[in-house]
Parts: structure tokens; C-alpha cells; sequence
């Protein structure tokens, strides 16, 4: 086998995880992209995941504090800039409270991260600790799920403009963003891994970090339909589907 067949056959090996295991199959997924989610399960959503969002650039600034090499910290800041912003505006985090404002909740208790599940924070923080403890190739590999990531948002946006009043260009602005945002990086993250993958060994654990990462995203999925879909059982500590909702300016309470 060539060097070259051999990165072909990995890069589709790290593709075929995407296509079994990323959470766009997931059912709670499926329900939000075909409007078929109430508003509490929205908001709900919209809550747990803010969580995921705050984490994301400590876990960024965990990666780049264990980086010797100033070529990848370089490729790899844009990252937290990406998500954090400027002092005074932009970035991720404040466009997801944006998409929180328009559900109707009052971003400063979204912000607050009371009521975040459990599980969802296990798992969002057990992504940071891998990050910031395995080796450096499987950090990288864990990012990769963005691989998956426009095509998730793509459906996102197409289905929560179709079937929420709430859905607008300035509520959803957080995933058109990252529509621009997430192809460059990771190929920058895909270049690595292919390039540093280059025994056997290697490429199983890049493989069993993409799939941990998946699971996490999974897991987060599964917290959030466990408590506000089937069986409903919310967890001591999740959020009650009252606190931090304001006003009732959001039409689609229909939906519930
Ligand atoms: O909406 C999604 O389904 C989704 C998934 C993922 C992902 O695959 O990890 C990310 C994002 N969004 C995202 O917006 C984002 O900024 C992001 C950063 C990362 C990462 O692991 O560094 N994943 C993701």
C-alpha cells in the first residue's frame, strides 16, 4: 500500500464515523429540523447548548496552551476569536444569545448556565479535559466532527426558518457564521491528521477520538431528550421550562 492510498483509505475510515455516529441522525435533531420540537424543547436546547458554546474556546485555549509549535498555535487562534469575539462585540458566544433573546429567553440566565443538565455538562467537559490531557494528534482529532458540522447547520437553518416565527436572520446568525468559519478550519485540522497519522497506532487513536467526540455530542442529545421529550423526567438541577423565559412575544407557543 502507498503512503497515499494509505491517507485515502483513512480519510474515508474518519468519514465513514461521521456518516454512522454524528449527532444530524440524532433524534431530538430530527424533531428541531422539522419543526416538530415545542418551544420549551427549544428553549431547552438553546439553553444546554449554550454550555457546549462557552466551553468550546477554554477548550481552544487548553489546546494552544500545550502547543510548542507557534505555526499551529497561529492556525489554531482564530479559533477562540472565532467564538469570544472582540471586547465591545461579535463572536459566537454573543450570537447565541442572540438566538436565546429570540426564543424568548432572557440571555443573562442563558448565560448564567443554571439549569444545564447534568449530563450535558459531563460531557462537554469531559471534551475539554480530553483536549487538554491526550496527546496533541488526538486533540486535533477530536475536532474533527466539524468535518460533519456545515451540513448540519445548513439543515438547521433551512428547517427552523420553515417552521419557527422566531427564525430570522439575526436569530440565526450564529450558524451562518459558522458556515464561513468552520471549513477552514478544519482543514487545517484534517491536513494535520492525515500528515501525523502515520503508523497503524496513530490512526486508531485519531479514530477513537473522533468517535469520543461524537459520543459527546451524542450524549448532549440524549440529556436533552431524556428530560424534555420521553420520558420528561428532568433531572434535579435542569432547568423547570419557566425560569428565564420573558414575556410571551414568541408566537410559535402554538407549537406546545
Ligand atoms: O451545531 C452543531 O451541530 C455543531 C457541531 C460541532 C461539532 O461537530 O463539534 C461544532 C459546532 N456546531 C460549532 O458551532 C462549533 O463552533 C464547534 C467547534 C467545535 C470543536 O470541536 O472545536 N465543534 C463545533
Amino acid at each position: 500500500m502507498t503512503p497515499a492510498t494509505d491517507k485515502q483509505a483513512f480519510h474515508g475510515r474518519l468519514l465513514e464515523i461521521g456518516k454512522e455516529r454524528y449527532h444530524d441522525k440524532h433524534p431530538f435533531h430530527v424533531m428541531l429540523h422539522g419543526g416538530h420540537a415545542t418551544m420549551t424543547q427549544v428553549r431547552a436546547w438553546v439553553i444546554n447548548r449554550y454550555y457546549y458554546q462557552s466551553r468550546i474556546p477554554m477548550k481552544d485555549a487548553a489546546f494552544l496552551s500545550r502547543c510548542e509549535d507557534p505555526r499551529m498555535r497561529r492556525a489554531w487562534r482564530s479559533r477562540i476569536e472565532d467564538h469570544d469575539g472582540g471586547v465591545d462585540e461579535g463572536g459566537g458566544i454573543r450570537r447565541w444569545l442572540r438566538l436565546a433573546e429570540a426564543v424568548g429567553l432572557d440571555p443573562a440566565y442563558v448565560a448564567s448556565t443554571r439549569g444545564v443538565l447534568p449530563a450535558t455538562r459531563f460531557a462537554v467537559d469531559a471534551y475539554v479535559s480530553f483536549v487538554r490531557e491526550k496527546p496533541l494528534l488526538e486533540a486535533v482529532a477530536s475536532s474533527l466532527t466539524e468535518l460533519f458540522a456545515p451540513k448540519i447547520h445548513s439543515e438547521r437553518i433551512a428547517g427552523l426558518l420553515e417552521h419557527y416565527a422566531f427564525a430570522d436572520d439575526a436569530a440565526l446568525a450564529y450558524f451562518r457564521q459558522r458556515l464561513n468559519e468552520a471549513p477552514q478550519d478544519v482543514a487545517f485540522g484534517l491536513a494535520y491528521i492525515l500528515d501525523h497519522a502515520d503508523t497503524q497506532e496513530k490512526q486508531d487513536a485519531a479514530a477513537a477520538a473522533l468517535i469520543f467526540k461524537t459520543d459527546v455530542l451524542w450524549s448532549q442529545l440524549d440529556a436533552l431528550y431524556s428530560a424534555y421529550v420521553a420520558p420528561g423526567r428532568i433531572p434535579p438541577g435542569g432547568w423547570d421550562g419557566r425560569e428565564g423565559v420573558v414575556g410571551q412575544t414568541v408566537s410559535t407557543e402554538a407549537a406546545e
